[in-house]
């Protein structure tokens, strides 16, 4: 039971690591209580609520393996390197997919209910 709670508090200290270091993870976080709160204040339905918790879910747990690769490549590669800045680009790359992917599933859901 320690140790589980021990694993949580790792969690929640690399939880607190990406929103102080990270603007985007911060402003991911922010875009997130919004769309929560307009959901509240459009009514979505049950299977609206899971779309949208899912594709929050995605977007955080997108830019906190991103912030992990950054962390990682600036350990083994400090100094300027190719392939390390490939690994970043490609990191980034799939954050950005995600996030689209969130913005699609968003006016899917919200357009039609505030037009
Ligand atoms: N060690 C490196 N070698 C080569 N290119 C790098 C290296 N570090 C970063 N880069 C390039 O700079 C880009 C930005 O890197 P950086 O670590 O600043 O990421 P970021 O997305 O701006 O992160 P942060 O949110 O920490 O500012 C990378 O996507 C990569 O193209």
């Amino acid at each position: 039971m320690n140790k589980l709670l021990q694993s949580f508090g790792y969690a929640f200290k690399g939880l607190a690591y990406a929103f102080r270091s990270q603007l985007n993870f911060k402003l991911h976080c922010v875009a997130a209580v919004l769309v929560l709160a307009l959901g509240w204040y459009v009514q979505l339905s049950v299977a609206e609520w899971l779309w949208i918790s899912l594709a929050i879910a995605l977007v955080l747990a997108a830019e906190l393996f991103n912030t992990a690769i950054e962390v990682l490549v600036d350990l083994v590669s400090p100094n300027w390197n190719e392939q390390a800045g490939r690994v970043k680009d490609v990191a980034a790359g799939a954050v950005l997919l995600i996030a689209l992917l969130a913005l699609v599933v968003g006016l899917f859901i919200f357009v039609p209910k505030l037009s």
